[in-house]
C-alpha cells in the first residue's frame, strides 16, 4: 500500500503554476442506461480557481465523485498531475496523493477546539485520543497557526467548534482539509446558508487558497461565482457546454438558450 502510494506520488510529479493538474478525457458514467456524464472532457491547471456551474442534474456531483474515486466511469481517462491514473486508485489513496473534497455540510468535531480540530486533521494516526495527546513539532504548530490565520479563526483557537457560526464551521472544515496538504481541493456549494459577510470572506479564502493549490468550486450562487470567477465551466447533460470568463459564458449563445430559453 505504501509502495503504491509512493509510486502514485511520483506519477503526480512536481507541478508548477499553469501545468495541468487534472485531466478528464471522454468520461462517461451511466446509471441504468442514463448518462449522468456523457463523454466529459475537462482540464484544470495547477494554482487555478475554477468554478463549475450547471443546472440540477447537469452532472456536477457525479464529476466530483469520479475524481475522488467514489464512482468509476464506464469509459474515459482521469489523470492527476503528470501521469497518476485516478481510475486505478481507491478513495483513500486518491485523498492521500493530494485531492481533498469539501462536502456541503460541515462535519467538524463540535466538542473540540479549533486548534484540536486542525491537529486531528493533520495526523496520520486516526486513533482519536492517541493523536490528541501526541506532542506536536514546531513545524506542525506553525502549520496549524498559518491555517487558522488563512481561514480567519486565529482568535478563536481555544474555543470549541460548537460555538462557531455555520460559515465559520465551513471555514474550519476547509482548514482541516488543508492540514493534509492537498494539491487539488474540490469544494461543493461553499456559500449555501451563509450570511453576506461570510460569503464575501469565503470568496477571499478560496481566492487566497488558489495561490498555492488548485481549487474547483461547484456553486449555484451566481452572484458569488461572479465575484470570484476567473474561468467558468458550464456543464449540461453530462458534458461541457461552454467554458471561459464569466462574461464569455453569459454571452454564449448555447448557454443563453439552455438557461434562458432564448
Ligand atoms: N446513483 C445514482 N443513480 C441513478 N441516477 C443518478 C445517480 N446519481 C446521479 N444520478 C442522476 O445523474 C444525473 C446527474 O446528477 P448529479 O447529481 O451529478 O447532478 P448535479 O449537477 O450535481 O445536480 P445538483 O445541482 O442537483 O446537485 C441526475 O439526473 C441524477 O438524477
Amino acid at each position: 500500500m505504501l509502495l503504491l502510494k509512493q509510486n502514485q506520488e511520483q506519477n503526480v510529479g512536481e507541478l508548477k503554476k499553469g501545468d495541468r493538474i487534472l485531466y478528464l478525457d471522454d468520461v462517461t458514467v451511466s446509471f441504468d442506461g442514463f448518462k449522468a456524464l456523457n463523454s466529459l472532457s475537462l482540464s484544470i491547471e495547477y494554482e487555478e480557481l475554477r468554478c463549475i456551474i450547471g443546472a440540477n442534474g447537469a452532472g456536477k456531483s457525479t464529476m466530483m465523485d469520479v475524481i475522488t474515486g467514489k464512482t468509476k466511469p464506464d469509459k474515459g481517462d482521469v489523470i492527476f498531475g503528470q501521469a497518476a491514473n485516478l481510475l486505478e486508485m481507491d478513495e483513500p489513496t486518491i485523498a492521500e496523493i493530494g485531492i481533498g473534497r469539501k462536502f456541503q455540510k460541515p462535519t467538524v468535531f463540535e466538542g473540540h477546539t479549533i486548534f484540536e480540530n486542525l491537529e486531528l486533521a493533520m495526523k496520520d494516526d486516526k486513533r482519536f485520543f492517541k493523536t490528541l495527546f501526541a506532542k506536536l513539532s514546531g513545524e506542525q504548530k506553525n502549520k496549524i497557526e498559518q491555517t487558522m490565520e488563512l481561514i480567519g479563526l486565529k482568535e478563536h483557537y481555544h474555543n470549541k467548534a460548537s460555538i462557531l457560526s455555520h460559515g465559520q464551521k465551513q471555514w474550519l472544515e476547509i482548514g482541516m482539509l488543508l492540514m493534509q496538504s492537498p494539491k487539488l481541493l474540490l469544494v461543493d456549494e461553499p456559500v449555501a446558508g451563509m450570511t453576506p459577510g461570510e460569503v464575501e470572506k469565503t470568496g477571499e479564502i478560496l481566492t487566497d487558497l488558489s495561490k498555492r493549490h488548485s481549487v474547483v468550486v461547484v456553486e449555484h450562487d451566481m452572484e458569488f461565482i461572479r465575484s470570484i470567477a476567473k474561468k467558468v465551466t458550464v456543464l449540461h447533460e453530462g458534458s461541457v457546454l461552454a467554458e471561459g470568463s464569466m462574461k464569455d459564458v453569459q454571452n454564449n449563445e448555447k448557454v443563453r438558450k439552455v438557461y434562458l430559453g432564448e
